[in-house]
């Protein structure tokens, strides 16, 4: 197993104040996977991003992946490292174009900072070209590619979660991480949305979902964790989460 694993989180506590918003909550990631995190609100699935992605350094507990611990990392060492998000609410540039915003996401990639692209050496500009080549197929990839020049801010809200993940993607991830990336999407953009997810994974990049769209969840993802209350309370197959009773307890349970 453990060279098949791309991120292992290993006993991550993290507490706000009082509350336990994670408990030493441990799983592994295996490469190529999707891997679903699910849970009732306030279970600690974006906790557990922030951990991941550097935003929130966990009390205890280790982030490994490919085999370097990354917990209290910064963002932009992880970026750097491979590992992308999106965010619950999407976070783009409203005044910036679609290809523009796409483009940031890019930057780290290349080598190029604010004096090279003003003095303009020639290897700056195929470096740029290079990059927008590669924002455009991106944007073709989730489906986009004619609103390239648009405003973000003007573009259906759907479409704007597609930006988000493209640009997620220019960055070049290993992993990718979606913070319940169907929130506010209806049912023919998320059937799109579960099209384009399983396509990510095609070309090699490991997906951690979070996502309350229990349809998409069990459909897409090759295993899944469950939350609650800052626990792991059970991690299976879709099938064996969903014959799962104490998953059912936590999710009915507590329902109306
Ligand atoms: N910055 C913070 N300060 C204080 N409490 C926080 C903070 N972030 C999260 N919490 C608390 O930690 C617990 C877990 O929150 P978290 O947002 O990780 O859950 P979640 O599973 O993502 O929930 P949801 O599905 O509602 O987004 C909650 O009780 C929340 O109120």
């Amino acid at each position: 197993m453990a060279d098949r694993t791309i991120l292992h989180i290993d006993g991550v506590s993290k507490a706000f104040g009082g509350v336990q918003a994670l408990y030493r909550v441990g799983f592994r990631v295996a490469k190529g996977h999707i891997q679903a995190v699910i849970g009732p609100n306030g279970a600690g699935k974006t906790t557990l991003f922030n951990v991941i992605t550097g935003a929130t350094c966990p009390d205890e507990g280790r982030i490994v992946l490919e085999g370097m611990e990354i917990q209290g990392r910064p963002m932009h060492e992880l970026v750097a490292r491979g590992i992308a998000r999106t965010f619950q609410n999407v976070e783009l540039f409203a005044s910036l174009t679609v290809l523009e915003n796409v483009l940031v996401g890019r930057h780290v990639r290349t080598r190029c900072g604010l004096v090279g692209a003003m003095v303009r050496w020639p290897w700056v500009e195929r470096e740029e070209r290079g990059a927008r080549d590669a924002a455009m197929e991106l944007l073709g990839f989730v489906g986009l590619e004619e609103v390239a020049h648009k405003m973000s801010g003007d573009l259906p809200f759907g479409w704007q979660r597609l930006v988000e993940i493209a640009r997620a993607l220019a960055s070049d991830p290993r992993l990718l991480l979606l913070d319940e990336p169907a929130a506010g999407l209806n049912a023919v953009e998320t059937a799109a949305l579960a099209d384009l997810i399983q396509k990510i994974r095609s070309r090699g990049i490991t997906v951690v979902l979070v996502e309350h769209d229990m349809n998409l969840t069990m459909d897409i993802s090759d295993r899944i964790v469950v939350l609650d209350r800052g626990r792991k309370l059970a991690e299976g197959t879709p099938r064996e989460i969903q014959a799962d009773e104490a998953v059912m307890e936590a999710y009915l349970g507590r329902k109306g």
